[in-house]
């Protein structure tokens, strides 16, 4: 692909091969995860999430989502517990989204897709930065959340709020004094398997942690979401929607499960 990877006919999740191989690799993201398949393994912890909303520094219009940034300079953000050991940064949190309500999540449980999916990124600490952790196998743990069509989630909404100020490719704006907690489920139970990035360069160095409990999303929010355009101010508008990457082979891993 001579232009950049997107989600289009033409630089899509099918192309991106040509120039990351490693999308055939034996640990991409995302699955299906299919729960009666999923092993229980009680020696997994509960997952320990400590954020400060005053890490919040900024959203963002990245060309293929929109990601909230947190200063991540210091241990005030952190993932701890669950499947990992040590201490994960928390970096920033982004989305996957569809045209319509039924589709848009990358992860599928027994194939159902949700109209959206959060994906909550952290850093390993033992390593120097986010971009040298990212090139390791326990470099990133991501936990996602799916989306639910049901109630307007006021959490979620000051968020949305936020996304007129970004509508184009590369617009940034202040996003100051957001607890990512309350995105969270009421339910931390969780799936848990080693995977990739979702996105190009697809680097195989996630410890994916997903929750089971779904959040609620109403679809005047959905309509929200897909006001973004991929495209940047004064190119043809494309709508950014569709930006998900479908389930990729399992490639014997186990998927193992905080609950019974
Ligand atoms: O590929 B993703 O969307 O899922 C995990 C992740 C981590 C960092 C950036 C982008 C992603
Ligand atoms: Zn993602």
């Amino acid at each position: 692909m001579s232009h950049g990877w997107g989600y289009g006919p033409s630089n899509g999740p099918d192309k991106w091969v040509q120039d990351f191989p490693v999308a055939d690799g034996p640990r991409q993201s995302p699955i299906n995860i299919v729960p009666r398949e999923a092993q229980y393994d009680s020696s997994l912890k509960a997952l320990k999430l400590k954020y400060d909303p005053s890490n919040a520094t900024g959203i963002l219009n990245n060309g293929h989502s929109f990601q909230v940034d947190f200063l991540d300079d210091t241990d005030t953000s952190t993932l701890t517990g669950g499947p990992i050991s040590g201490t994960y940064r928390l970096r920033q949190f982004h989305f996957h989204w569809g045209a319509s309500d039924d589709r848009g999540s990358e992860h599928t449980v027994n194939d159902i897709k949700f109209p959206c999916e959060l994906h909550l990124v952290h850093w390993n600490t033992k390593y120097p930065s986010f971009g040298e952790a990212a090139s390791q196998p326990d470099g990133l743990a991501v936990v996602g959340v799916f989306l639910k069509i049901g109630a307007a989630n006021p959490r979620l909404q000051k968020v949305l709020d936020a996304l007129d100020a970004i509508k184009t490719k590369g617009k940034q704006t202040t996003f100051a004094n957001f607890d990512a907690k309350t995105l969270l489920p009421s339910s931390l139970d969780y799936w848990t398997y080693d995977g990739s990035l979702t996105t190009p360069p697809l680097l195989e160095s996630v410890t994916w942690i997903v929750l089971k409990e779904p959040i609620s999303v109403s679809p005047a929010q959905m309509a929200k979401f897909r006001s973004l355009l991929f495209t940047g101010e004064g190119e043809a508008p494309c709508c950014m929607v569709d930006n998900y990457r479908p389930p990729q082979p399992l490639k014997g891993r186990r998927v193992r499960a905080s609950f019974k």
